[in-house]
């Protein structure tokens, strides 16, 4: 059995980025910007207030008063040039006129006809916004997997069509004649199929554009049929039917139909059967069944894919183990890495780690009630609470 390093350089290989689109801007979020943006103006572009009120010259004190000769709002400067004692109306957003060098806020002020009274105990702050203040002409936004925060920044950059990554097609088929869709009705010795929905979501999040598939059956028909159906993916996935019993039968089918496996059972736990290779120009992906084992695999192969895929920098594709402190002593491992599912906390700011109890590969009870996996080495002693570990956050 290979190692997890060894695995997902294997995995690895089989994608390569994809190519450029531009997108609208409205419909850039969630997706991969490989380049950084450069902004094509300063923000703001010219100095404006911030504030509603008067601008004046000078530092005015309790008592001082202007004459307001002009008014500007927001989109609508005043083009004339503040003397001594003069005062512009001025409201926030709008270009603060030449000659001006603070802003008084409207409720520090008497005002009658055109004439203002400083009144006493006005505040000090200039309430100028500076030009460029936010960035300048030529400043950038960095490569990065965009949020919903970016896109008011892009948009103010004035870039109105993003260069993205192309998605990655991530086509995830089920198998197993055990399985029926959430919302059928299960016969006696059937199950309701689970996996694919947490790989879609974690795959969705990654940048990947997902298509889920019909259930593959235990046939070698039935598989031929979906694989099929995935033909034009990026990257198959699927779950089940990936051990040595007589109805796992996925590495045959894909086989048959021309699969180049790179590899077969990982020194790992949960995930042992992991397989992997690739399928005319799809990478392929064929997670162990067991939910659990599903969604740990997804964690550590298929979102490193995924990032690959779009294009990310090498320290940015595969997870980074963070240290916490063990929260109570934990037995020796096998010989395999054990990633178990545990709950962290922070004591004074540093995170502790608890493993669950049961680490059963069919439990998703306990894997929703977790947010990290616990790196075990394999063939690691027993370690003491107190000692630093290693883990991911989920
Ligand atoms: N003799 C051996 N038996 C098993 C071994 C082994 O090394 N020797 N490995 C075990 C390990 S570890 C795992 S993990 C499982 C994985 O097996 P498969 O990938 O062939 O998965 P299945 O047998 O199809 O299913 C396992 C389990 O998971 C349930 N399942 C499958 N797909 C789904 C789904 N989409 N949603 C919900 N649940 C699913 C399925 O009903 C089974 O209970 O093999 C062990 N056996
Ligand atoms: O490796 Mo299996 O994935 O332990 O349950």
């Amino acid at each position: 059995m290979i190692s997890v390093d060894e695995a997902l350089a294997h995995c690895l290989a089989l994608v390569t980025p994809l190519p450029l689109e531009p997108v609208p801007l409205a419909q850039s979020c969630g997706r991969y910007m490989p380049q950084p943006a450069i902004a094509t103006r300063d923000q703001p572009p010219f100095a404006a207030s911030a504030m509603d009120g008067y601008a004046v010259q000078g530092d005015p004190m309790a008592g001082d008063r202007f004459t307001v000769v002009g008014e500007a709002g927001a989109g609508h400067a005043w083009q004339g040039t503040l003397g001594p004692l003069q005062a512009a109306r001025i409201f926030t957003g709008a270009p603060l006129p030449a000659g001006a060098t603070r802003v008084i806020i409207q409720e520090d002020v008497a005002r009658d006809g055109d004439l203002i009274t400083i009144k006493d105990g006005a505040d000090a702050g200039p309430h100028i916004r500076p030009a460029g203040q936010d960035f300048r002409a030529g400043d950038t936004l960095s490569a990065r997997l965009l949020r919903p925060n970016d896109l008011a920044l892009l948009a103010s950059m004035n870039i109105a069509m993003v260069p993205v990554s192309r998605r990655p097609v991530v086509a995830i088929i089920a198998t197993g004649d055990e399985l029926v869709m959430p919302g059928d009705t299960p016969g006696p010795d059937q199950i309701i199929a689970s996996n694919s929905f947490t790989l879609k979501a974690l795959a969705e999040e990654a940048g990947a554009e997902v298509r889920l598939l019909p259930i593959a059956r235990d046939t070698m028909d039935s598989l031929t049929y979906v694989l099929g159906l995935a033909s034009d993916a990026d990257i198959i996935v699927t779950t089940g039917g990936a051990s040595v019993g007589d109805h796992d039968l996925v590495a045959q089918v894909a086989e048959r139909l021309g699969m180049q496996r790179a590899f077969w059972k990982i020194a790992m736990r949960p995930g042992k059967p992991l397989m992997a290779g690739r399928l005319g120009n799809a990478a392929m992906l064929g997670l162990p069944g067991n939910p659990v084992s599903s969604v740990v695999c997804a964690h550590l192969f298929l979102l490193p894919m995924i990032r690959a895929a779009l294009g990310m920098p090498q320290d940015a594709i595969a997870p980074q183990p963070r240290p916490a402190v063990l929260a109570q002593d934990t037995g020796p491992t096998g010989p395999r890495t054990h990633y178990m599912r545990a709950r962290l906390t922070h004591t004074d700011g540093v995170p502790q780690i608890t493993p669950f109890d049961r680490q059963d590969s069919s439990l998703l009870s306990i894997l929703s009630s977790a947010d990290a996996l616990l790196i075990r080495p394999a063939d690691d002693g027993a370690r003491r609470a107190g000692e630093t570990v290693s883990y991911l956050p989920l």
